[in-house]
């Protein structure tokens, strides 16, 4: 991968680079950072790359020399432009993976005022912000990125696992790290994690990321797959109809894809549609799939419902998530009949408000479009 920093202040980015992991790895070959004079793009000797705002304020960069220098920059490739300014989208790691899939990212380093608004409407694809604060220049914001953005591309860092370990990698923070020694001023180090057992330092760590995320960031956890963090299988209760019958293989489909531990089907009406159920584990009633869920975790499910009309006390999606990783139990989603009979709300622990599309009527998805909207809210991650 290509980085370009087009800065007026190109010993600052030297600098970084001739120091920090980054830039061991630009020198090793792993990615490649060319760092560009703005002042090589001005007009005339003194090489004037800024000048007064109109209309009264400070300094502001020209917009000739940087267009100049992107232009110059697209002449090898097709880059990606980015501005880093107070004003754009503020980063986050779902947008620095993004950034990773370009070839060769353009990083605009802004100083004074900013630059000439004719610039950013021209030439840059995409503003990015460090967040609500206000720094003299985009040179460090270009290093922030470049940092982020390298260390997910292979061979930059040590051990490829650590990055996948990180906090907002799988959407939830990291867990509490020690080291050496076991003992520090009084402070032990978590017993569980001095002894050998990794089965269980794995459900202790996946456990503290979620108690730390709800804690910290319980924003974020709407981002997150509730997947890996479970210490419980997620089901699905399908019951059964006419339409879910056609649609059965994009039904199980989508529960692969999302790592549903089970699909189960139900006959509300309790004869057995055993030719219709395919993969999924059939049962006469959805009180004995339940029943089979609880026997199988050694602990009965937390029911969620899915209706297409609105139930009282229904509750968001958001709201439920941070509640399920709360609670920590087996999961159970029933998606209900489609038509006349409505899903029976006192089987359930909770029902989620209907999902809505734009239109506004929930009617005109089919269950598996339902199904695989409610599974990406809560098991995928974005
Ligand atoms: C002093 S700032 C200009 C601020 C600009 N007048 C404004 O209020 O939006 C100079 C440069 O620093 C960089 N910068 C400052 N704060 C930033 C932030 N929070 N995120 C990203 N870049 C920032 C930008 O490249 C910007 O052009």
């Amino acid at each position: 991968m290509r980085f370009t920093v087009v800065t007026a202040f190109p010993d600052f980015v030297e600098a970084f680079l001739s120091t920090s992991v980054i830039g061991r790895a630009a020198s090793s070959g792993a990615l490649s950072v060319d760092v560009v004079d703005l002042r090589d793009y001005a007009d005339g000797d003194y090489g004037q790359i800024d000048d007064y705002v109109f209309g009264g304020g400070g300094m502001l960069l020209m917009a000739e020399p940087l267009g100049r220098a992107v232009e110059a920059a697209r002449a090898t490739s097709n880059p990606y432009v980015v501005y880093p300014s107070p004003q754009g989208a503020v980063l986050h790691q779902e947008m620095v993976e993004t950034l990773a899939g370009k070839e060769h990212l353009v990083l605009i380093c802004g100083r004074y005022e900013g630059v000439d608004e004719r610039f950013t409407e021209a030439f840059v694809d995409l503003e990015v912000s460090l967040g609500d604060f206000v720094l003299t220049g985009g040179e460090l914001p270009a290093m922030v990125l470049i940092d982020a953005v390298a260390r997910l591309l292979p061979g930059v860092v040590g051990r490829e696992e650590a990055v996948e370990e990180d906090s907002f990698y799988r959407g939830m923070l990291d867990t509490p790290h020690y080291t050496r020694p076991a003992l520090w001023r009084g402070r032990p180090v978590p017993e569980l994690l001095v002894g050998g057992d990794h089965g269980a330092i794995g459900r202790w760590r996946r456990r503290q990321a979620v108690e730390r995320t709800l804690r910290r960031r319980p924003d974020v956890v709407a981002r997150a797959s509730m997947i890996p963090y479970m210490s419980h299988g997620a089901y699905v209760l399908i019951l059964a109809d006419g339409e879910k019958e056609r649609e059965l293989p994009l039904l199980s489909r989508a529960c692969e894809s999302y790592g549903v531990t089970r699909l189960l089907w139900a006959s509300p009406s309790g004869e057995s549609r055993r030719s219709a159920a395919g993969s999924a584990k059939t049962f006469p009633s959805p009180e004995k799939a339940l029943r089979w869920i609880g026997a199988r975790e050694k602990k009965a499910p937390f029911v969620v419902g899915l209706s297409r009309e609105r139930v009282e006390g229904a509750l968001h999606w958001s709201q439920l998530k941070r509640e399920l990783l709360e609670k920590d139990l087996p999961l159970a989603f029933v998606l209900g009949p489609t038509e006349g009979e409505t899903l029976e709300i006192e089987r359930c622990d909770a029902v989620l408000q209907p999902i809505r599309g734009g239109s506004g009527d929930p009617g005109s998805l089919s269950s598996a479009g339902l199904l695989s909207v409610l599974l990406d809210r809560f098991f995928g991650w974005r």
